[in-house]
């Protein structure tokens, strides 16, 4: 078997606890590898690189830049998987972007996180890279996954609450159950996806990132030079307030108008393709906004930051692809 190339991030899985504290290891140690080795031996052989060591709540544009480039240039020929540690608070955000990104991987990537430091009572870290490492040892999957207690495609993660920690994953519960619940197939994935990103990204261009409750003032948000598209997260039935008898600007409706005459497009996450829609979907649909159709906030908002950011399709043509089954589809 080739080795297994990990690559480190920083998050809970590469911090330790001092003095009631949790914070990255500042040299880094491979923890995790080592637990592993510790437990199981040296039937793998693993190459360890740091690319960034951070908690994962300071991720952003420059961080995704780093792990777009470190991905881009491994030669996948010379291992058997990659897997990439991470921290759990912006897991899904990573998750959705490399997986979109790295659509084409030959090889499995794996991005893990850990609830609690390796080593501390209660840690799944142990658990979820071990996991990890049986599944590339298996040799049955290629491409990116998000590996957390269970495996998930990464488009589809959805943050983890904050009273229990749990992840949960938008339209279907399970990925294990192919056919049946997760609408794709061992066979969907398994078949070699065209690649349609080569270059590095460099995230100039801002997505504004709203999601609806009720009696929200849409004056309160000023996109400006920087934001190339707005992102609206409706209720559960694609609607938001339409309704302009209280004033204008509680309703959608005009605030996407006054994008628009910005030139600023306003997309709406999770609409079903199907018919009946509710009136106020239609007048969301009618005042000009885009629907990107039953795909997660946190998957839309990347798929939005990286079709602005790429220059190697058009934007409209990123947006209405599939990238990595992002958009769950119902028969
Ligand atoms: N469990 C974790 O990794 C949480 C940590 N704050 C992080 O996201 O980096």
């Amino acid at each position: 078997m080739k080795k297994i190339l990990v690559l480190f991030t920083g998050g809970t899985i590469g911090s330790i606890t001092t003095d009631g504290i949790i914070d990255v290891e500042r040299e880094g140690k491979y923890a995790v590898v080592e637990a592993y080795k510790s437990a199981y031996g040296d039937d793998v052989e693993f190459e360890c690189r740091q690319i960034l060591n951070i908690l994962s709540e300071n991720m952003g544009f420059s961080g995704w830049e780093k792990m777009i480039h470190e991905i881009n240039s491994i030669d996948t020929a010379l291992y058997s998987g990659v897997i990439l540690t991470h921290g759990s608070d912006t897991l899904a955000y990573t998750s959705a972007l490399l997986g979109m990104y790295f659509r084409h991987f030959d090889i499995p990537l794996f991005i893990i996180a850990s609830n609690k430091p390796i080593g501390e009572k209660g840690s799944n870290g142990l658990f979820n890279f071990t996991s990890a490492v049986g599944l590339i040892k298996e040799g049955k999957y290629k491409g990116v996954f998000t590996l957390y207690e269970r495996v998930m495609l990464p488009t589809r993660v959805i943050p983890a609450d904050t009273c229990r920690d749990r992840f949960g994953v938008y339209g279907y519960d399970g990925f294990n159950d192919f056919s049946v619940f997760s609408g794709v197939s061992e066979n969907m994935l398994s078949r070699p996806r065209e690649r349609i990103f080569h270059n590095d990204v460099k995230f100039g261009k801002r997505i504004l990132f709203i999601e609806g409750y009720p009696a929200m003032d849409f004056g309160c948000f000023m996109p400006n030079e920087d934001t190339a598209a707005v992102l609206y997260s409706p209720y559960h039935s694609a609607t938001a307030c339409t309704d302009v008898s209280k004033g204008k600007s509680y309703a959608l409706t005009e605030f996407i108008k006054r994008c628009i005459t910005k030139n600023i497009m306003v997309y709406i996450c999770g609409l079903k393709r199907k018919v009946p829609i509710y009136s106020t979907v239609a007048e969301i649909i009618k005042a000009g906004s885009i629907p990107i159709y039953t795909t997660s906030a946190v998957a839309a908002y990347m798929k939005l930051l990286l079709a602005y950011n790429q220059e190697e399709m058009p934007v409209k043509e990123v947006m209405g692809k599939d990238l990595f089954f992002e958009e769950v589809k119902f028969s």
